[in-house]
């Protein structure tokens, strides 16, 4: 019996990038398949091919044994595939049915649109997911996982027997993520081919049935999960051993010097208060599931968004944070959670994109720009965090995301700030990448930064941290240090103490 899907000998070309080259893959019906790869491996390249958003400069593809041309993302819906971005394609304001339904509405037998039916059929849909959603609300008002399940019930109203899964955990808490696997398990029992792209080694032997790996746009190796282990894998992906992703722990903070000392930070008139020490050279990791409320607390911190109340003192002397700006000119710079839409200027370079909030840094005696200096500035700090892009002048939307991520993580590297605040910095980050970023921001800290560091991923928590203040439905429940900073008492802080 030929497979669900086969994807024969594909090559992919963009302008100085080879981003495939040779692919082919196979996938049955109810298997889950990992792709996995480094940042600008070419997966993400691969699964727009499938879907029809790119055309292949060379190759095939099948579905049942036949050859299918995708001229276009609907050709690829029509013949079965569908694909579960991050960025989800719903609509904010118009609930699940309507979003499930939109551009091909139900009709009765008057012609009229059928809610009733649309209703009726969402539930079925939802239903075959076995899971439960208010379907009388705008989808903005729900959680981003039960947005991600209506994204895969839409794909299977339309018949998806393919689907494709691009990073979905990455903004899920663990139970939701757990229950992603659940759907996924239900729909691989009823036949669904899926092909899961994660950077999380553990999911990957939780719910996938083979990985293929991928290197700089070739396939290494295809196996059963059950036949291999991560280190195997990590060093098929990256072509070497990472024996410890994490630096060698030694703390390089000194506690009896405060550097920032925030004291009952309110964000709204009602909200509870937030107060948090940060010493010099300390990796302070805010930790908490998300929508805990811990970047909101770093939005009012450095003023982005205007807190009710706050009173904060920085190397020993009140300021006033009103403006990111201003909290730039004092020393505290903000890496965001969101680099599409807070971090980055797509269409700019790279170049660009590093040096955007510190082109004081290559001003000469007549205001100009020192282009010369700039670039090699930039170009240094690429090459320390490993970005994959053809040259610094290429516009940073042309990058893979992860290499995106890398781009904004320069641009900070290369700021002289005293306290440095990362929004889950390796998030859609490669392993070996990942270990690299650990190890700069370790070495920031030995020039006496410090960094507040927001990661929803404990093991990052743990393996970097110096101490852990952990969010609870918007407020501090406790800060741990020493021996009490452990996976445990995380979680039951984090949980509110329903987690064991
Ligand atoms: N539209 C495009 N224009 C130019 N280059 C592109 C474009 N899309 C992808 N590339 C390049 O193709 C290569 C493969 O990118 P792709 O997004 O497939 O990687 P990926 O394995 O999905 O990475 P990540 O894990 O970071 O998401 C990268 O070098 C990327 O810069």
């Amino acid at each position: 019996m030929s497979p669900l899907l086969s994807l024969r000998h594909i090559s992919k070309a963009f302008p100085g990038v080879k981003a495939l080259s040779d692919v082919s893959l196979d996938l049955h019906q109810g298997e889950v398949m990992a792709l996995l790869g480094e940042n600008g491996a070419g997966k993400s390249t691969l699964m727009k091919i499938l879907c029809g958003i790119h055309r292949p400069d060379d190759g095939e593809i099948l579905i049942d044994g036949k050859i299918h041309h995708f001229h276009g993302y609907q050709d690829a819906l029509k013949a079965g595939v569908g694909i579960i971005f991050q960025e989800f394609s719903l609509i904010p304001w118009l609930d699940a049915a309507d979003n499930i339904f939109l551009g091909r509405e139900l009709k009765n037998a008057l012609g009229l649109r059928d809610r009733r039916r649309m209703l009726r059929e969402t539930e079925a849909l939802l239903a075959r997911l076995k899971v439960s959603i208010p379907l009388d609300c705008p989808i903005a008002e729900l959680s981003v996982a039960d947005q991600q399940f209506i994204e895969i019930a839409k794909a299977l109203s339309l018949n998806a027997r393919i689907l494709v899964l691009d990073e979905p955990t990455a903004t899920l808490t663990p139970s939701e993520a757990d229950h992603l696997f659940d759907i996924m398990r239900e729909l691989r029992s009823q036949g669904v081919g899926m092909v899961f792209i994660s950077h999380h080694m553990e999911e990957i032997f939780t719910i996938c049935d083979r990985v293929t790996v991928m290197r700089d746009g070739e396939k290494v190796d295809e196996l059963r999960v059950a036949e291999t282990n991560a280190d195997d894998l990590i060093e098929k992906m990256v072509g070497r051993r990472v024996e410890n992703i994490f630096p060698i722990r030694r703390c390089d903070a000194d506690f009896n010097d405060v550097v920032l000392d925030v004291v009952a930070l309110k964000l709204t008139a009602n909200s509870p208060e937030h107060s948090i020490k940060l010493h010099r050279g300390e990796i302070l990791g805010l930790a908490g599931l998300v929508g805990s409320g811990r970047s909101e607390f770093a939005m009012g911190l450095i003023g982005a968004t205007r807190p009710a109340s706050a009173d904060v003192t920085l190397e020993g002397k009140h300021v006033k944070l009103s403006h990111p700006a201003i909290a730039l000119e004092h020393g505290i710079g903000l890496l965001p959670e969101s680099r599409k839409t807070q971090g980055l200027v797509l269409p700019f370079s790279c170049r660009d994109n590093i040096s955007l909030n510190n082109l004081d840094q290559y001003r000469n005696g007549a205001h100009l720009l020192r282009r010369r200096s700039e670039l090699a500035n930039a170009e240094r700090l690429m090459q320390s965090v490993r970005v994959k892009a053809p040259d610094a002048e290429t516009p940073v939307g042309n990058l893979s995301g992860g290499n995106q991520q890398k781009v904004v993580i320069a641009r900070w590297l290369g700021h002289q700030c005293k306290v440095l605040i990362f929004d889950e910095p390796t998030r859609g980050i490669d392993v070996g990448a990942k270990s690299e970023i650990y190890a700069l921001m370790k070495e920031l800290t030995t020039q006496g930064v410090s960094i507040i560091m927001i990661s929803s991923e404990l093991p990052e928590v743990l393996g970097l941290c110096d101490r852990a203040a952990v969010f609870y439905q918007g407020s501090i429940a406790a800060v741990l240090e020493g021996d009490e900073l452990d996976s445990q008492s995380i979680m039951h802080h984090a949980t509110g103490g329903l987690s064991a």
